[in-house]
């Protein structure tokens, strides 16, 4: 699905006028004069996620199969706006589900992921909604999603720490209660 494209909001086009102006600079001046309607753009995109939600993007791609093995879908790219900066934050996510009868289709799972990455977030929310849509929609025998994380606001600002990565982790079902089968999990997508 692709994110919704209506014409920017002319509110948030203005109040990205303000913040130019407030910022000491010139909207007038002519390489900002369309600033204020790309960011207002790009922001609307950075945010689509809240007019998006799991069913539609679904689409009863939810198939019946004989297949109860480990499904992992890895290094899923991602990015997120921090909620507490409005900074993105962005990196990987690693989904495993242990299907009961029912497999998802592929390309739903980056789906979802991005749904949810495109508002503002914290990664701890995030790494939940997706594994609870993924929980809802499948009724899995477990699920478990890993996000490895950078964090501009860590980065560029404040701290200015650019090593560290965050990651979180939700395991539900059979991934929480059995050790082996998080083990096999976190072997598979390499987190030790
Ligand atoms: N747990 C968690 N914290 C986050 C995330 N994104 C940003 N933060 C943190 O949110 C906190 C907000 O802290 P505040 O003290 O209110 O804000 P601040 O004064 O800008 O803090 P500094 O970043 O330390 O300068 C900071 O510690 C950020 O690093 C996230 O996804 N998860
Ligand atoms: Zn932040």
């Amino acid at each position: 699905m692709k994110p919704k494209q209506e014409p920017p909001n002319p509110e948030l086009e203005d109040l990205f006028t303000k913040i130019i102006e407030n910022l000491g600079e010139d909207p007038s001046r002519q390489g900002l004069m369309k600033t204020p309607l790309r960011a207002a753009k790009a922001m609307e995109f950075l945010t689509s996620g809240y007019h998006q939600n799991v069913d539609e993007i679904l689409n009863a791609a939810i198939f019946e199969e004989d297949y109860d093995e480990m499904v992992i879908v890895k290094e899923i790219e991602f990015y997120s706006l921090c909620e507490h900066h409005i900074l993105p934050f962005w990196g990987k996510c690693h989904v495993g589900y242990l299907p009961r009868n029912q497999i998802i289709g592929l390309s739903k799972i980056p789906r979802i992921v991005d749904m949810f990455s495109r508002r503002l977030q914290v990664q701890e929310r995030l790494t939940r909604e997706i594994a609870e849509a993924l929980e809802t929609a499948l009724d899995p025998r477990g699920v478990a999603v890993v996000m490895e994380g950078q964090h501009l606001c860590m980065m560029a600002r404040g701290v200015e720490k650019q090593a560290p990565r965050m990651t979180t982790n939700v395991m539900r079902g059979a991934f929480r209660e059995d050790s082996s089968t998080r083990a096999e999990f976190l072997r598979c997508v390499q987190i030790s």
